[in-house]
């Protein structure tokens, strides 16, 4: 029985339900499941908030959309404290008023999206450069809400095979990626590389005039609390992309609909 997409269709962990997995009842793209993650998230939007804007091609569409419900009037008294200079541009050039941490210490909600999420809404952030001061403005946030496709879904951090990012001071960085490296052998072992990206294959550089050593993991880290201390004892470290127990709810679009995952196990809609 092919079934109909409702994007309005939600389960919490506790009602999820059995759905056939196949075959998928339309085909819709990654970006259409950002999407409709995004717009979900904007659902928890009220006038008048101090918001987080998140930076990325998901949390892109929910600063779209907070943009549109501004100019049609169904959202006033918004201010925005982006994350990156990219989602600065995105909500300028979307008329939505801005300022920054320095003047609103509390944000009432963050909205962004992350390259893993796992079991416990732990979640790896920053490869797309933005962990650092997604961090300290979601880290600031009253609720932080998550936005993500199914893919990013892990077993555990790492899972996915890709890069944990660590940002570090340009200054001797070589140096500072072998000290992750080594750190790193106590927990199951990686790769560091310094990320390229920048003009002429030079190196990737942040927002903060810094640089971003990619771990990538051998195994499951184990003890993630554990390896967070040890990373960030490193004198060059400035900031890893692992954000534990920040996440309030995350909201995972996929090919049957959306699902809502709450920290303390509740359903936040
Ligand atoms: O630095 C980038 C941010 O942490 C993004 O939120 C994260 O990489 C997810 O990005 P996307 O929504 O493009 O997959």
């Amino acid at each position: 029985m092919a079934l109909a997409y409702d994007p309005l269709f939600i389960t919490s962990d506790k009602t999820a339900m059995d759905v056939p997995s196949t075959p998928p009842p339309m085909n819709l793209t990654q970006d259409d499941l950002k999407r409709i993650a995004a717009y979900k998230a904007v659902d928890f939007v009220r006038s008048g908030m101090v918001l987080g804007l998140g930076t990325g091609s998901t949390a892109r569409h929910a600063v779209d959309r907070i943009g549109e419900l501004l100019r049609q009037g169904k959202l006033s008294d918004i201010v925005g404290i982006p994350t990156s200079k990219k989602t600065q541009e995105q909500a300028l050039s979307l008329g939505i008023p801005l300022s920054d941490l320095d003047a609103h210490p509390v944000i009432d909600l963050s909205i962004d999206g992350a390259d893993e999420v796992d079991p416990r809404l732990n979640l790896v952030k920053g490869r797309g450069g933005s962990l650092l001061r997604e961090k300290m403005i979601e880290g600031a946030s009253k609720k932080f809400v998550v936005i993500v496709d199914e893919s990013k879904m892990v077993k555990h951090i790492g899972g996915s095979g890709m890069a944990l990012p660590v940002e570090v001071v340009p200054f001797c960085w070589k140096f500072t990626a072998e000290k992750l490296r080594e750190v790193m052998e106590g927990y199951g072992g990686c790769e560091a590389k310094l990320r390229l990206g920048g003009e002429k294959g030079k190196a990737f550089v942040t927002d903060n005039g810094n640089y971003i050593v990619d771990m990538y993991l051998e195994k499951d880290m184990g003890d993630l609390w554990a390896v967070s201390d040890a990373i960030l004892r490193l004198p060059g470290v400035v900031e890893h992309g692992m954000f534990l127990d920040m996440a309030s709810t995350v909201i995972i679009a996929g090919e049957l609909g959306v699902k809502i995952k709450n920290k303390h196990g509740s359903c936040c809609c």
